[in-house]
């Protein structure tokens, strides 16, 4: 099946637009779990079961775990999010790009190691960089194209004089992503919520392209605007909030307050679709 097959399916089961984000940092773990690699399990698979049945997706930030040297974890944890949530899917989040040879390793380490169904890709080296990942059938792949944070503006908004129209760089990419560079149907964007009236003009560009979209929660975006801005039928759309969720609660309810954070948040997007 395809990854946006995949994604569609958990959307309907959930009833969901919700990818709960692991990002998983022990300073802020209540009392009683513990401050390392262990812990950034076992506080994922708390989480993750109470969300299991909110969410359309899942994902963990690989930093959060490699600073930690929690990669082993890493690995369990997305073996156990399978039975946990088997229909659910699995995006890396971990922003990879490189020269294609070194490209094929990370593909390998995302697909094969961890056994994600989709990851999180800087296209800014280019279509050789992208296209390791496009070899493994049915996965998706992700590309930076818009992102949450304010310095997003610095590359990703400015005009590129050699094309034609001189569009702004993430819609040069949302037009690459959406066409020659989209080979076998995996391609999705990441767009920040932060920035609705992009969301909206990446999806123009981009009709049928799944959106990544974090930003909502912690960073403040709007998850109203968001879901008018990107959600169409033809285009599907995978909000992310992650630390909202995971510290909702700094006590040891944790993982009711995280489902209760989760809910609110499903519900909300879901009153936003058309
Ligand atoms: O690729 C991402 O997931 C991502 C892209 C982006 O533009 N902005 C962004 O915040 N993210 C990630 O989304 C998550 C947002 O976390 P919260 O702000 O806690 O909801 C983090 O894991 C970020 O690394």
């Amino acid at each position: 099946m395809s990854f946006i097959d995949q994604l569609r399916q958990a959307q309907q089961q959930n009833q969901s637009l919700l990818c709960v984000g692991l990002d998983p940092e022990p300073s802020r773990f209540p009392a009683g779990v513990a401050r390392n690699a262990e812990g950034i399990h076992d506080f994922c698979v708390a989480v993750a079961e109470a969300t299991h049945d909110l969410a359309c997706a899942f994902k963990p930030q690989i930093a959060y775990f490699a600073a930690h040297r929690a990669e082993g974890q890493l690995e369990r944890l997305i073996a156990r999010l399978r039975q946990i949530a088997p229909q659910v899917p699995v995006i890396l989040d971990a922003k990879r790009g490189d020269i294609g040879s070194t490209a094929e390793q990370y593909a390998r380490e995302a697909f094969e190691r961890y056994g994600a169904d989709a990851v999180t890709l800087s296209p800014f080296m280019g279509f050789d960089s992208v296209a390791p990942y496009l070899k493994y059938e049915g996965k998706g792949a992700f590309l930076l194209c818009r992102t949450s944070n304010p310095g997003g503006d610095d590359l990703q908004n400015q005009r590129l004089a050699d094309v034609p129209g001189q569009p702004r760089l993430y819609e040069h990419l949302a037009r690459l992503a959406q066409g020659p560079w989209n080979t076998n149907g995996q391609l999705g964007l990441v767009v920040g919520a932060t920035y609705p009236a992009e969301i909206e003009r990446v999806r123009a560009l981009a009709p049928t392209l799944p959106l990544l979209i974090p930003g909502v929660g912690a960073q403040g975006g709007d998850a109203l605007a968001t879901v008018r801005a990107g959600w169409r039928e033809a285009g599907p759309i995978v909000v992310n909030s992650s630390r909202a969720i995971l510290y909702a609660s700094g006590g040891a309810d944790f993982a009711t307050a995280a489902r209760a954070a989760a809910q609110a948040t499903r519900d909300q997007l879901n009153a936003a679709r058309p």
